[in-house]
């Protein structure tokens, strides 16, 4: 009892607080562990732990080994032959939650050797069981007693001393867990399920996990890292991945990290995936599965792996589910992605068929990659393909053309020129695909090569004027044209241009595009979408949109047109052309576009037919 000095108050009490045990495991099992399954790593983290103690205390050699033996769905016995415990260590560390042996009993650190730290994980085994029994024997002295502790969800625990002659007495160091299935856990105690779970948390475990049902046992562990210290080969690494992750690999590579002490195997899918994707990885902390989140540690842009990675020095979150932001996760990060660059990089030179298939696959990603990161687009840029004028070309064709880069912004644009560009094996590249605008603008940067978009002097460079005496021919013709044209927003040139089978070139304003998309909408559109077409509309040059309609010279009809006179003759031939520019350039034809076509060509008929009749 405390007082509360001398000002003659009542006396104040101190209480100690209670924990309602059943509470803390229904936080735990459901906001802390993702499902029940976690209950077989604490067990095995607990024996990893409880070993590496017994080959510090014992400081002589001795084979750690865990086993797993089963009942079907009744029970199992977890067993390990590490440290054990003494009476007064069972009242401490097992009977106070979040007590735990492995931190430094001066400041309470971390242990670094040691994957336990917060002194509850034993309790996750109330999700699949109403009691833990646990019996124990410590290495610390010879005649240490094997105890019992039985501990139950309502909090309460009890501990019996066995004598050495009792059935379940320990004959050596160690502790042995025996857990009944609770009332609907059946399925957590069945050979398959434990199989695949001890498997897939305890894989890299340094001493061997064995199960054991029936009097038969069997080994699930290599008790080595297969990628570290022996020369394992990598046909065998690529075995060894495609037992883990059930899938067959393009290719692997391992990696290290010295900072955090860290390697792996980054494994290559076999197939295309999204960029978004997020790949499950294998990574395990002190040999212990951890997470197959790769957040933080490896880089976001390696969806196109799936890794397998063991880590000693990395700090987990409570969770045990991913790893703290810190400096050395950072750097760790840093390691893992300069090899990963370092080897598309490799690849690119020395297995040339491998990459080509890599390549296919996951370009996509490799676009993404490569703009983010200098070096890889330097290594990249060669091998990413562009649709142009003078068919599919690499980045390494187009840096070695030695031309100004033109490329066309929309894919109207590139349809409407490309037949241009390609009659006169000019350069036009189109970039509507994903990123190939930022790649092709990359390459000019990193290349000192023009790249701009295809401007109408460009355009203009590609058809030739008329000698000045074929320009007086025309030009009465030519105003006629425009007259015709007048209500289309349309003026009329003549140009000499290849292909000469092309009577007409029809270029559009950007914006006059849009004007005439707007127009077509607007009759399809009801009244409040109409209302907004109008205010789009009525803020583009409307007027001053003009379309240029290049006549060719070159070609027969139109050099015949130039000699017809009757204007209503050459109305219907004008428009013809025009109505055919306009589809062959593939902009949206108006309602009244198709109606004047057809009408023309019923009149040429006519008029063919007339003839004939004289
Ligand atoms: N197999 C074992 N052998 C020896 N001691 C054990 C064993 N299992 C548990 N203990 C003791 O019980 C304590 C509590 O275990 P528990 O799993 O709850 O927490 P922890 O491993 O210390 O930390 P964490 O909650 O991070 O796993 C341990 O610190 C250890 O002293």
């Amino acid at each position: 009892m405390r007082y509360s000095g001398n000002r003659g108050l009542s006396a104040m009490e101190d209480y100690r607080f209670k924990v309602n045990l059943g509470g803390m495991i229904e936080i735990l099992s459901e906001h802390l562990y993702s499902s029940p399954d976690v209950f077989i790593r604490e067990l095995l983290q607990n024996a990893a732990d409880a070993i590496t103690r017994r080959k510090e205390i014992q400081k002589k050699e001795f084979e750690g080994s865990i086993t797993l033996e089963i009942e079907e769905k009744e029970k199992l016995i977890f067993a390990d032959n590490g440290q054990g415990l003494m009476e007064e260590e069972i009242h401490r560390f097992l009977a106070i939650i979040g007590e735990s042996s492995k931190r430094e009993l001066t400041d309470r650190s971390v242990r670094r050797d040691y994957i336990g730290q917060f002194g509850i994980g034993l309790l996750s085994c109330f999700m699949v069981t109403d009691e833990i029994c646990l019996i124990t024997k410590s290495c610390q002295s010879k005649d240490a007693p094997s105890l019992v502790w039985r501990g139950r969800p309502d909090g309460t625990y009890t501990i019996e001393t066995l004598q050495q002659q009792d059935k379940e007495a320990l004959p050596s160091p160690g502790t042995k867990i025996i857990l009944a299935a609770k009332e609907g856990m059946e399925e957590y105690f069945t050979r398959e399920i434990l199989e695949n779970l001890i498997t897939y948390y305890g894989l890299l475990l340094p001493f061997p996990v064995i199960i054991r049902q029936n009097g038969k046992e069997k080994q699930i562990n290599p008790v080595y890292l297969p990628w570290e210290g022996r020369n394992t080969n990598k046909q065998e690494l690529l075995l060894f991945g495609q037992m883990l992750f059930g899938e067959l690999f393009l290719d692997c590579l391992t990696f290290r990290s010295e900072e955090g002490n860290v390697s792996g195997v980054a494994y290559i899918l076999n197939y295309t995936v999204l960029p978004s994707a997020k790949p499950a990885h294998r990574i395990y902390l002190k040999h212990m599965m951890l997470t197959e989140k790769g957040d933080g540690l490896l880089p976001d842009w390696a969806v196109f792996t799936k890794c397998i990675v063991h880590a000693t020095d990395l700090k987990p979150t409570a969770s045990r589910e991913g790893f703290y932001e810190d400096e050395t996760l950072d750097a760790v990060r840093e390691t893992i992605e300069n090899r990963l660059i370092a080897y598309i990089d490799t690849m690119a030179d020395d297995q040339p068929e491998l990459f080509g298939k890599f390549f296919r696959v996951h370009q996509l990603t490799l676009m993404e990659l490569a703009l983010a990161n200098p070096k890889l687009f330097r290594t990249l840029i060669d091998y990413f393909e562009f649709e142009t004028t003078r068919g599919t070309l690499t980045g390494y064709d187009l840096r070695m053309c030695g031309e100004d880069l033109l490329y066309a912004p929309t894919r109207e644009k590139y349809k409407q020129l490309s037949q241009l560009f390609f009659a006169q094996d000019q350069l036009l590249i189109n970039v509507t695909y994903v990123h190939a605008l930022e790649l092709l603008e990359g390459l000019g940067y990193m290349f000192g090569i023009s790249v701009s978009e295809v401007e109408e002097e460009e355009i203009e460079d590609l058809m030739e004027e008329l000698a000045a005496e074929e320009q007086e021919k025309g030009l009465e013709f030519l105003n006629k044209a425009n007259k015709i044209l007048k209500d289309r927003d349309c003026r009329a040139e003549l140009k000499c241009f290849q292909p000469a089978n092309q009577p007409a070139f029809f270029l559009m304003d950007e914006e006059a595009v849009l004007n005439r998309q707007i127009a077509i909408s607007k009759n399809k559109a009801n009244s409040i979408f109409r209302e907004m077409l109008n205010m789009i509309s009525s803020e583009l040059k409307g007027e001053d949109a003009v379309s240029m309609l290049y006549l060719n010279y070159n070609n027969p009809i139109v050099k015949n047109l130039i000699r017809i006179t009757e204007e209503d003759v050459l109305k219907i031939f004008v428009e013809i052309i025009y109505i055919q520019a306009l589809q062959i350039g593939g902009f949206p034809l108006r309602k009244n576009d198709m109606a004047t076509l057809n009408q023309n060509i019923l009149l040429l008929m006519e008029r063919d037919l007339a003839d004939k009749e004289e």
